[in-house]
């Protein structure tokens, strides 16, 4: 938790007065939120746009104000934490459940900034089950479709002996793996298939990745990709 928090709570220094900022989810991004809601005390004037209902709920009770995704055409900086990060920048994301709105807010973001401690920091992507998000009409079609695929084991994601459902109304499909030898492929290969939404993988999205130490030390990578 103290590695989480030191990654999380080091991103605010990136954000400036009057700024648009996209809130990711996660128990890393938690502290970031927590320490944006004590710098409006303080003063701090800045619009999150939530990724989440449960961002969402946290901001609002760090009384920090939100703006619509629909309201806005670009984001300053998007803060979010990862379920694994990889040398290339490329993330998998999702473990939450929120990667479909955190893929979108990423997208139209100018910084992307990347909150993690450092067991999420590996040199190859996998080990860490892909989230896949799917529409829940036809999921098991879906399924068989990502099979096919090969080397790919596609579990439903169940939460209270149900299936988990998405903000968005629909089901996750984490696919185990172990590698992921070329994301930026994979990525495309699974939003082909009608009925995938979108995948967790973010393919040299990331702009900067602040990895909290369980030594009490920060790193901080800058993307030159
Ligand atoms: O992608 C996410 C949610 O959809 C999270 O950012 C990811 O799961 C990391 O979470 P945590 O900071 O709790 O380890």
């Amino acid at each position: 938790m103290e590695s989480k928090k030191l990654a999380g709570e080091k991103a605010v220094e990136y954000i400036k007065d009057g700024m648009i900022v996209g809130l990711g989810t996660g128990s890393t991004v938690y502290w970031t939120i927590l320490k944006i809601g004590e710098l409006i005390k303080q003063g701090l004037k800045i619009h999150g746009v939530p990724t989440s209902k449960d961002t969402e709920q946290l901001a609002v009770k760090m009384g920090i104000p939100l703006l619509n995704l629909s309201e806005l055409s670009k984001i300053d900086l998007t803060i979010d934490g990862a379920d694994e990060v990889n040398p290339r920048f490329d993330l998998i994301k999702g473990g939450g459940g929120a990667l479909l709105r955190e893929k979108m807010i990423a997208s139209i973001s100018e910084r992307f900034v990347v909150v993690a401690d450092e067991t999420k920091y590996v040199t190859t992507l996998g080990k860490f089950p892909l989230p896949v998000e799917v529409t829940q009409f036809g999921w098991e079609i879906t399924k068989k479709q990502i099979e096919r695929m090969g080397q790919i084991n596609p579990q439903l994601r169940l939460k209270d002996n149900a299936p988990y459902i998405t903000d968005n109304g629909n089901f996750i499909l984490d696919c185990y793996m172990n590698t992921i030898e070329k994301p930026e492929v994979l990525s495309v290969q699974l939003n082909m298939i009608p009925g995938v939404v979108e995948n967790g993988l973010f393919v040299n999205m990331a702009d900067t990745v602040i990895i909290g130490g369980s030594n009490g030390e920060i790193e901080i990578k800058h993307n030159t990709i």
